[in-house]
């Protein structure tokens, strides 16, 4: 799995490449220019944006490597020269063209506009000159590529500040970043490429990576046929808890995607006037009504529990959650489920996966859906240390921790941004888990058959979580 790098990891990162490729640290950045330069889109005037570190370095390399290549290049630097330090001072010292200290006029006279300003050492929001130049680059009719990371973007969170650059194309180097695909991350960066120099990856196996990249290549365990000789009591029984009244629908969508991820048998808890109703809408699914007595439900053996979607938080929710959440059965625990937990102080030894959206996660760690969103990996890793389980931090960049490692998801978009798709995923996890697989295992295939699921509709916004549903098959052919 491609391997994802905090800020403080690249300048090792960057001194074991030297050391490999046996070069110093400016023919370095000669290589992260030339390698950035072999991606511009074609054109014949670029403006090159320069900052004060070394990604405004590469970024007088590339303009030089421009100019040679008879481009009509203009640089645009933010810090004279003079004051710049290092191999960055060097790299504009090496350019021979034409260099300008304030915005150009005619922003539209340029095809490309090359931003150098911030890479890794971004520390802070840009502001005064800064902002005004991401401003205008963002206000250009021209394509935006982004050396290494789109500026104003924090690479180790995924945070845009604002301004930001709106970029059509970034070219990471040597590594990404966990900022380059989760939280804003997709919204500016554009097209991502990663450039590693040809410097292999055994090269950084010293450095422990922040989080790995989630690869589509996970599901082909989904893809194996079943032994001949197996049975549905092979595939697991599994219990899906919640729907209070009013909420069928939740554990329906939840029940319904268990099921067509290959769980064995699947049993429904609800109210005790709904459950009639689930084999109406589902034959496949049983259910049993649960009428919020304080008296032990007959709770039936099984492998896996889901408990939490649509629960909601009356007398009759929490009587459930108690009853369920002592029954020593493995649980997927998600929404309403979440809550409750997040309103006790017992441990909860049977939690095998929680799935909690920002909002959730932010009840459980008592802070606000902005200081989740401010550090998504930190609060997944928190949340799993704290429950000893599997965490699915879910949104744009979906983040599963088992408390050890990390796992961003790059697939998906905004189209599951809607009603039940959250429903959905809790079900795909725990019918997995109902299979055998194990809860980090089963976290990961089923985010990603998820997201790939919802990239492969290609719905837009009218997407559903009951299509999304219907064409997860189509996700393993
Ligand atoms: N040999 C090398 O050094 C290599 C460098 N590379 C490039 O170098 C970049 C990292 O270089 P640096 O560590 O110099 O980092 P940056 O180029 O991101 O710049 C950091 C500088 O910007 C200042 N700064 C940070 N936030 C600011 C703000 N909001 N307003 C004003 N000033 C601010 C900092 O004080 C520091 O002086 C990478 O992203 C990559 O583009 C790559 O070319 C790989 C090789
Ligand atoms: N902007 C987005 N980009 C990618 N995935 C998203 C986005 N918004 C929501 N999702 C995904 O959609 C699902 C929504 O889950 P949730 O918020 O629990 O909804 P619900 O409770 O209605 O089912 C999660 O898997 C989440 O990661
Ligand atoms: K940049």
């Amino acid at each position: 799995m491609q391997p994802l790098y905090r800020s403080q990891q690249t300048k090792p990162i960057d001194a074991a490449a030297a050391d490999y490729l046996q070069i110093d640290s400016y023919q370095l950045m000669q290589r992260a220019a030339l390698a950035v330069y072999r991606h511009l889109p074609d054109c014949e005037t670029l403006l090159v944006v320069t900052g004060p570190g070394n990604n405004g370095g590469d970024g007088w390399v590339l303009a030089e490597l421009a100019r040679q290549d008879h481009k009509k290049v203009l640089v645009w630097a933010l810090q004279k020269p003079a004051t710049l330090s290092g191999d960055a001072a060097k790299a504009a010292e090496d350019y021979q063209g034409e260099v300008v200290y304030a915005a150009p006029a005619e922003p539209d006279q340029f095809d490309v506009v090359v931003d150098a300003l911030f890479g890794t050492g971004l520390s802070r929001a840009p502001g005064g000159l800064y902002q005004d130049a991401i401003e205008y680059i963002n206000q250009c009719q021209a394509k935006v590529l982004s050396v290494d990371i789109p500026s104003g973007l924090v690479g180790d969170t995924g945070v845009a500040y604002i301004p930001t650059v709106q970029a059509d194309k970034t070219v990471a180097i040597l590594n990404m970043m966990p900022g380059h695909i989760t939280a804003d991350g997709r919204d500016y960066c554009g097209e991502l490429i990663l450039d590693r120099l040809a410097v292999p990856e055994r090269v950084y196996a010293d450095i422990d990576p922040s989080a790995y990249v989630l690869k589509q290549a996970m599901l082909n365990l989904l893809k194996q046929a079943r032994k001949h000789n197996s049975h549905k009591g092979s595939y697991g029984r599994l219990l899906v808890a919640g729907g209070q009244h009013g909420m069928l629908g939740a554990v329906l969508l939840c029940g319904t995607a268990a099921l067509v991820s290959g769980a064995g048998l699947i049993q429904l808890i609800t109210t005790q006037e709904q459950a009639p109703w689930v084999p109406v809408h589902r034959p496949e699914l049983m259910a049993l009504g649960f009428t919020g007595s304080e008296h032990q439900i007959h709770i039936p053996p099984a492998d896996v529990l889901i408990l939490g979607m649509g629960l909601g938080s009356s007398q009759w929710s929490k009587a459930l959650w108690q009853q369920l959440m002592t029954a020593n059965i493995p649980t997927v625990l998600d929404a309403d489920g979440l809550n409750l937990l997040a309103d006790c102080d017992e441990a909860a030894d049977s939690i095998a996966v929680m799935t909690p959206h920002p909002k959730e996660a932010a009840r459980l760690l008592n802070c606000a859906v902005k200081d989740i969103q401010a550090d998504r990996i930190k609060a997944v890793e928190t949340l799993a240390k704290r429950y000893q389980c599997v965490v699915v931090l879910k949104g744009s960049g979906t983040i599963i921790s088992d408390g050890e490692e990390n796992f961003i998801c790059p697939y998906g978009s905004a189209d599951l941004a809607t009603a039940g798709t959250g429903d959905v995923l809790a079900g795909m996890i725990g019918g997995l888990m109902a299979q055998g697989f194990s809860a980090l295992q089963s976290a990961q295939m089923a985010v990603v058959w998820h997201a790939l699921t919802a990239d492969h509709c290609a719905l837009g916004r009218c997407l559903t979580a009951s299509d999304l549903i219907r064409h997860l098959p189509e996700v393993l052919i």
